[in-house]
Parts: structure tokens; sequence; C-alpha cells
């Protein structure tokens, strides 16, 4: 039994985000669990379940949606996360959540979560970095690093500088580039020291979301 407030091992969190698909069914050309096998299929490292924008479910069938999502993971031996929706995550025993800088800060949703869950923010800015480490964030989601469709309040596009300033004043903890990213610039954000390029249309949006996973997965592989 794990603490309130117990921590994964960060390099266990950072071994896990290679290739972090994160979706919702408005993201899907086809039924979102068929897309998350695909997904799973050709090598996704970690999935984040993300209901939101025009379309988006509600209720019932947002929970019903995120309980298969979560099967198909688990039974892939995948951690599933939840977007911002803390009770949602709560309620089916997620791995963890992603919140924004508007959400409560990491601390505070780790004693709601519990023990041993995983919880990344998303950071903009030095500032926002320093904040997220100090309340405990296990990865933090950089970006938008290219510009992206799949967020409309998305904020200005920073490339990788932030990034790559963070790690050369030796901040280690585990981050995800987010944003734009496709198959054919990916590697600078890996290069830039990412752990990971966090995905959503590249996949969700592709013809063949296992071929498109799988050239991500190529790519992030050590
Ligand atoms: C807005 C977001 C920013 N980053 C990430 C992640 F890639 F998981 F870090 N997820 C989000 N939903």
């Amino acid at each position: 039994m794990t603490g309130n407030d117990s921590r994964l091992d960060s390099e266990y969190v950072r071994s896990q985000l290679r290739v972090y698909f994160i979706m919702g069914s408005v993201n899907c050309r086809r039924p979102a669990a068929a897309v998350l096998e695909e997904a799973i299929a050709g090598g996704v490292t970690i999935f984040q379940f993300r209901e939101k924008g025009p379309g988006a479910l509600t209720g019932e069938d947002k929970f019903n949606l995120a309980r298969e999502l979560q099967r198909i993971c688990r039974a892939h031996g995948v951690l599933f996360i939840v977007n911002d929706d803390i009770d949602l995550a709560i309620a089916l025993n997620a791995d963890g959540v992603h919140v924004g800088q508007d959400d409560e800060p990491a601390r505070v949703l780790r004693e709601q979560l519990g023990g041993g869950k995983i919880i990344g923010v998303s950071a903009h800015t030095p500032e926002e970095v320093r904040q997220a480490i100090a309340d405990g964030a296990d990865y933090l989601g950089i970006g938008p690093v290219y510009p992206t469709a799949s967020k409309d309040d998305a904020r200005p596009v920073q490339g990788t500088i932030l990034i790559s300033d963070l790690r050369r004043e030796g901040i280690t903890i585990p981050i995800v580039g987010i944003g734009g990213i496709t198959a054919d610039n990916a590697s600078p954000v890996l290069a830039a020291g990412a752990d990971g390029i966090s995905v959503i249309s590249a996949i969700a949006g592709a013809e063949h979301p296992q071929a498109a996973a799988a050239a991500f997965a190529r790519l992030a592989a050590r």
C-alpha cells in the first residue's frame, strides 16, 4: 500500500514517456478503441485520454469510452493518463492525470489521487517550470514546439528552446515535447533533451495509425 503522497520513481516515469499518444473521440477518423489498439500495436508507450473540443463526449458516454480505452491500455501494459478530469481519473483509478496551468497544483492533486500516481503538468515558461517542479510534478509537457491544430487556445509556438535551456541548466525532470509533432520534425525535440514526444493528430488522424505510431517508435528508440 503506498502512502497518500508517495511518488513513482522518476526514472520509471521517464522510461514510459518515449511515445506519448494523446487523443479523444474528436481526434479520431475511426472508433477511438480501434485507433488506440493500432497505436499500441505500433509502439506507443503511454496514453492520455483527452476528450475535449467541439463534439467531445460528456457524462456517461465519456466515462464509458474512458473505461473502454483504459481496458485496452491495461491489456497491453500501457499507462492510462486522464487529461484535466480529476474526478474521472479517481473514478477509474487511472495511472495518473495531466493538468494545465489553470488546474490545481500537483501537490493538491497528489493528495486527491492517492499514492503511486503520475501527475503531469503543462509548462510554457521557466517560471511555470519552476513552480511545477516545486509542486512535485512527475513530468512536464512543454510546448507548443511547432504550430498545432489540436488545441485552439495554444500558447505561442516556442520550438525546442525552452527544453534545451532547461537541460543546459541541469534540470532533469522528465519532459515530453508537444505541439505539431510529426515523424518529420520529432528528432530535434529529442535532440533538445526531451525524454519523449507527444502526439495527437499525427497518429489519431492517420490513415494507418499503427504505421504512424511505429514511425515515432523507431525515432524515439534510444
Ligand atoms: C496540453 C498538454 C500538454 N502536454 C501534455 C503531455 F504531453 F502529456 F505532457 N498533454 C497535454 N494535454
